[in-house]
């Protein structure tokens, strides 16, 4: 038996998944119990050179994904539209959905989410939060009974790099910038890292999973890196100090979800001043396990690959074919 994905966007992540069905074909094999394919794959741009073999097709119609028999959709586009309206196609089509899109889910997660119950199949999404890292994973499976006190992340590898480069070969911003374009890492519209935005999704999307909503968006200080200048990086050096994009998340006593992204100086003894270049990190504070901190890379072709195509096994359980699996037994719903 094949099971057949279509993939939706040929980019950085796109391609990465596409190279990783081919290059684990024995590995999907072992986890899924059936042989993986992409038949179809969709872009915007027919006019781009592609490196796909030639039995897929490359489409920028949509609705030509559902010529074929497809048992799963992996999204890597990004953005709010047009994907919105794909995913909730495929969804109420019980096709199962695996996305890295972290600006829609904070966005409509709730809604896709929904979307996918009341059709009884998955919307998926670990690669949308701190790229290989599997937190929302973690989270959701392994801290059910911990009390989450605080979580203190760096979540944008893109920021990180920045950083990193500009401390270590003293590289100004815009050429630091440029590189981390160049490598990926960078959204489409990298004044979403820059400014603070993608972590801010980020972020939102872990305030769902842990707390079972979002705070106000109007209560959460959002800052980026546009004003850290070489200057300031200096300043830090001088006191043993490193710049990082930090996310925070608690809950305070009244209840109220407090959550905060801005650039801050931490320590030598901070557990995230080691986590360099595109590398995220994410600190968990919990009554029972104490300080639990987790990293790797945040961003990129493969690490991001990791994470859909670990989502996508997930789907399989106990060898079943997809169709046969219900959504019941999904362990704990995320935007509910
Ligand atoms: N880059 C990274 O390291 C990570 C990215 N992500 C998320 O993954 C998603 C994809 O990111 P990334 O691969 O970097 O993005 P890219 O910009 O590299 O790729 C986007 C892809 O989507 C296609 N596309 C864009 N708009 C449309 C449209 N309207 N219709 C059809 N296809 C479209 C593009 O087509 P074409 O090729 O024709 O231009 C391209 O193939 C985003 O949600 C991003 O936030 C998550 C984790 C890490
Ligand atoms: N642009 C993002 C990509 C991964 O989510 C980042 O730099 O972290």
């Amino acid at each position: 038996m094949t099971v057949n994905v279509a993939l939706l966007g040929l980019g950085t992540v796109g391609q990465g998944v596409y190279e990783t069905v081919v290059s684990h074909q024995e590995e999907l094999r072992q986890a899924a119990g059936e042989s993986v394919r992409i038949p179809v794959i969709l872009i915007k741009d027919s006019c781009k050179n592609r490196s796909i073999s030639g039995d897929v097709e490359i489409t920028t119609d949509f609705n030509d994904i559902f010529k074929y028999p497809i048992d799963a959709v992996i999204e890597a586009v990004g953005g709010c539209e047009p994907v919105y309206g794909y995913l909730r196609k495929c969804l109420e089509r019980k096709i199962p959905v695996i996305t890295a899109n972290k600006e829609l889910l904070a966005k409509k997660g709730s809604e896709l989410m929904n979307t996918a119950d009341r059709h009884q199949t998955e919307l998926i999404f670990e690669a949308s939060v701190a790229g290989s890292i599997p937190i929302l994973y973690i989270i959701k499976n392994y801290l059910k009974v911990n009390r989450i006190q605080k979580l203190e992340a760096i979540l944008n590898g893109t920021s990180n790099f920045i950083l990193t480069a500009m401390r270590n070969n003293k590289q100004s911003f815009e050429q630091s910038l440029a590189e981390a374009q160049r490598l990926g890492y960078a959204e489409a519209d990298p004044s979403n890292d820059i400014l603070g935005w993608d972590t801010f999704y980020k972020t939102m999307i872990l305030s769902e999973l842990i707390y079972h909503r979002q705070p106000d968006w109007n209560d959460v200080v959002r800052k980026g890196i546009d004003q850290v200048t070489l200057e300031d990086i200096n300043a830090a050096i001088e006191s043993q100090e490193k710049i990082k994009l930090m996310a925070t998340l608690s809950r305070s006593s009244n209840g109220s979800i407090k959550a905060s992204i801005e650039p801050v100086r931490i320590k030598k003894d901070h557990p995230l001043y080691a986590v360099e270049g595109v590398n995220n990190a994410v600190r968990i504070k919990t009554d029972l396990a104490d300080d639990l901190v987790l990293s790797g890379p945040g961003a990129g072709a493969f690490p991001t690959a990791s994470a859909i195509m670990e989502d996508f096994v997930s789907l399989f359980k106990n060898n079943k074919p997809l169709k046969d699996i219900s959504k019941k037994r999904r362990a704990v719903p995320l935007f509910k």
